[in-house]
């Protein structure tokens, strides 16, 4: 890339070819509509000959402005590309979306927008640029699309060179004339937008070159492509769309959840996030420190349980993102152990992975390169660790990779695989000065060896900054005591009593003054003085009263069995789930708001957000299966867990059937496969997915157990009669993928009731008589022994895909 600059002599020069992106100073860049033959061209800048070519106007315009902004250098299409050379202009041409998203400023000079100023009485004067606007040819070409939406400040400018505003103020009127949605322009990710809702942004635009109708979108779908010129106008399309699609399945395979949605629904699960209860952060010395400093790549927020991590981290990403805006790539995780599909160093990965590549497509071909070859499986396999490892690297390492923030909270919550985890964070923090980790964990010795081998770190400890905290936890009291006083309409006095209490005995932990809140938010406010005087400091006896509590409610066996399932449950169920998976609840089918009812009996452990029922905190479910074990679970976990996985295959059982969306087409691709409104798979997708699981931690003994033989004859009976309608029920869950774990552990689980069987699909006539006809399962297994060995084996991948587009096929086939 080469920038132009003012050269002390009243004309213009060209920087020599900036290659590495780190050597590239700030600069401005225009964006205009071309002129025949009135453009300077890259060896008449250099030359400072044709001078008078109307294209030194917009030269000159640009360097003016420039200077106004403290820019020295700016970069115009026109002068700053070598075009006699086919390779640079190539290179050019698939890299301007780049250029013109790094650029501090873009100006937009509209030659045919006249700021037009007329006189409407003797007084008052009306500028008459805005019809112009609407119709100005800018909107009209093809190139401008990405000049629009690829930098983060974009001014318009009329023929005068007068300011008419930047893309925010003008956002309506832009939004009228370009037909783009005003969030594309506000800066939301265009990988966001479907590839039909982007190719509309393109219709009516046109271009000089037939191709160029495709180039000029190369940017806008975030891939790579090389400009052929001689490829007409069909050619560069089909080569375009087909990038896109692929890039996009890539994408949707990726993403196990949307880390901004997960921090979206942390954020609303907890109240809303307090700006003036982290902000604080902003002005502490270790924070400003790993700011500043080149060399303290990784921060680490440790803190105990409650005291604010997970939203000073939500804070903190809120303002990287205000203070960077889209020069930056902000990318974060937060892992939560109640979930099991975002508790695994795996799901971090390909969390900061998708946010990484939808922030930033031009890094994107490292994964997409592998998985044009393994599809799906790259993400899920048991290589998936190590193939995924090797391309994040490779993408730290990318020189077009911009200033970058990693952030992970919660460490501590990564179920499986934290070690490597771990290792990872500790190895990768020091390896590039353009990117920057932030993670927070509880105060776990084994977090801290770990991360104590990261090279250039810093450590910042909530205990150690107990004054800074304190202040936040007391704003935060103030906040929810106002809160609560205004809409339970308390007196003085009792706003004043509930303020002293919390202060006194929050202990700075603020997720102790949220649940008393609250509890109070249910308390009649005339019981609220003697309910104050019941919350006993520390978070585990507070926990402890609030379950004494529920114990001496009507609903109390139910609760408990609700709370008990809740514990175990691997991800957060659905209301018509948790029925499903619940002996208690049996008689509520047809009565959901009685189960709402009951869950907000639990409502100092559970929450419910869109009838989705979720632990108010990591804390809560610690304290119940950590603390109140015999009190929760007087028969074990492994009982409850037996009981979700009877109830979870009899409900199965029941309801699997054949074709179950009526989709009649047998290859139906699972991307167009919409839900029916009366979902026959509402209540099932948790057991269809989970039943294994809760067997396997059922921990059942050797088949010599009743509760074993029980299963086993459930298990066998089930796979018989229902086997393919429950692979057909995974892959409309989108979950063939855990269906293949799932079938290992049932293999294991086969060996821990027959060890002597080695493998299924092996067994011969002589062990399926030594071990008697209980074991029908095994002929199942030899029955569907290919199936079973493709999901078992390396090949599985075929199956997968071709499972996961052909769901109903499968049926016919096997
Ligand atoms: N800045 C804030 N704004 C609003 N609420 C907050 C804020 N900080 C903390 N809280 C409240 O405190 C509770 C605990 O905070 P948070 O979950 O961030 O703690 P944590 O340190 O991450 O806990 P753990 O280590 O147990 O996961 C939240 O549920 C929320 O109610």
């Amino acid at each position: 890339m080469r920038l132009v600059f003012c050269n002390g002599n009243g004309g213009f020069s060209l920087t020599n070819d900036l290659v590495d992106r780190d050597t590239i100073p700030p600069y401005a860049i225009l964006s205009h509509t071309w002129q025949d033959n009135e453009e300077v061209t890259l060896d008449e800048l250099i030359e400072g000959s044709n001078k008078e070519k109307a294209g030194y106007n917009k030269i000159r315009f640009c360097a003016q402005q420039a200077k106004r902004d403290g820019l020295e250098y700016f970069w115009v299409d026109t002068c700053c590309i070598d075009r006699a050379d086919r390779a640079k202009l190539r290179e050019a041409i698939s890299s301007m979306f780049r250029y013109y998203g790094d650029a501090a400023r873009c100006y937009v000079l509209l030659s045919d927008v006249p700021y037009g100023k007329r006189k409407v009485d003797t007084e008052a004067v009306e500028y008459t640029w805005s019809t112009a606007f609407r119709t100005s040819r800018w909107f009209k070409r093809g190139w401008t699309l990405q000049e629009l939406l690829a930098p983060r400040s974009v001014e318009f400018f009329s023929k005068e060179w007068r300011r008419l505003g930047d893309k925010i103020s003008l956002q309506r009127r832009i939004h009228e004339a370009a037909r783009i949605p005003e969030a594309a322009l506000q800066g939301v990710p265009l990988s966001h937008f479907s590839i039909d809702d982007r190719l509309k942004w393109s219709e009516h635009r046109e271009t000089k070159i037939p191709e160029d109708r495709a180039y000029c979108l190369i940017g806008i779908f975030g891939i790579q492509m090389t400009p052929f010129y001689d490829e007409g106008a069909d050619g560069a399309f089909k080569r375009l769309m087909e990038e896109a699609k692929a890039l996009d399945r890539c994408l949707q395979d990726l993403r196990l959840s949307d880390p901004r949605d997960d921090k979206k629904r942390i954020e609303d699960t907890k109240g809303g996030l307090l700006a003036d209860s982290y902000r604080w952060i902003l002005n502490n010395p270790t924070f400003q420190q790993w700011q500043r400093d080149l060399h303290n790549q990784l921060l680490w927020v440790k803190g105990d349980p409650g005291k604010g991590k997970t939203m000073l981290l939500c804070g903190i990403i809120n303002e990287l993102q205000e203070a960077a805006g889209n020069t930056v790539t902000i990318s974060y995780f937060f892992c939560q152990a109640t979930d099991s599909r975002i508790n695994s160093a795996l799901a971090a990965l390909r969390g900061l992975l998708y946010m990484l590549v939808i922030q930033q497509p031009s890094i994107a071909s490292h994964v997409c390169r592998k998985y044009n070859h393994a599809g799906k499986a790259l993400f899920e396999d048991a290589n998936a660790w190590v193939a995924l490892t090797e391309i994040f690297v490779d993408m730290l390492r990318d020189p077009s990779l911009r200033t970058t923030y990693l952030i992970i909270d919660a460490l501590d919550e990564c179920v499986t695989d934290l070690p490597k985890l771990l290792e990872f964070v500790a190895k990768q923090s020091s390896t590039s000065d353009r990117v920057k980790w932030i993670v927070s964990s509880r105060n776990w010795p084994e977090i801290e060896a770990h991360l104590e081998q990261a090279g250039n770190k810093v450590k910042l400890s909530l205990e150690l900054n107990a004054k800074s905290v304190a202040a936040a936890v007391d704003i935060f009291i103030h906040q929810k005591a106002d809160q609560l006083a205004q809409e339970k309409q308390y007196k003085a006095e009792v706003r004043h009593a509930v303020l002293q209490h919390l202060a006194s005995n929050a202990n700075d932990t603020f997720l102790w003054v949220a649940l008393v809140c609250q509890d109070l938010k249910a308390t009649p406010k005339w019981n609220v003085l003697m309910k104050l005087a019941l919350f006993p400091p520390g978070l585990d006896p507070l926990y402890k009263r609030m379950l004494h509590q529920i114990s001496k409610s009507d609903g109390a066996e139910i609760c408990r069995q609700v709370l008990a399932s809740n514990a175990i449950l691997y991800r957060p169920a659905t209301i018509p789930e948790l029925v499903a998976l619940i002996e208690q609840l049996r008689d509520f089918v047809d009565d959901m708001e009685s189960v709402r009812e009951i869950i907000s009996l639990c409502g100092s452990f559970l929450t419910l957000r869109d009838d989705t029922v979720y632990f108010v905190h990591q804390s809560a479910k610690d304290f119940l299966l950590a603390k109140a074990l015999d009190e929760v679970f007087p028969g074990g976990t492994e009982d409850v867990h037996q009981a979700i996985f009877s109830k979870s295959l009899a409900i199965l059982s029941r309801t699997l059937h054949r074709d179950m969306y009526a989709l009649k087409a047998p290859g139906t691709p699972i991307g167009n496969v919409r839900p029916p409104d009366k979902d026959p798979l509402a209540a099932l997708r948790y057991p269809c997915v989970y039943w294994i699981d809760h067997l396997h931690d059922s921990k059942p003994k050797s088949s010599a157990n009743s509760v074993a033989n029980f299963q086993m004859i459930a298990v066998n009976d089930f796979l018989r009669k229902k086997y393919l309608y429950w692979l057909e029920g995974l892959s409309l869950c989108k979950s063939l993928g855990q269906g293949v774990v799932s079938i290992t552990k049932l293999w294991l689980q086969l060996q821990v009731w027959h060890p002597e069987i080695a493998c299924p699909y092996r067994v011969d006539a002589d062990a399926s008589r030594r071990c008697g006809t209980k074991i029908n399962l095994l002929s199942l297994f030899k029955t569907h022994g290919d199936l079973l060995c493709i999901i078992k084996g390396q090949s599985r991948v075929i199956l997968f895909k071709y499972m996961h587009l052909r769901c109903c096929l499968v049926q016919q086939v096997v």
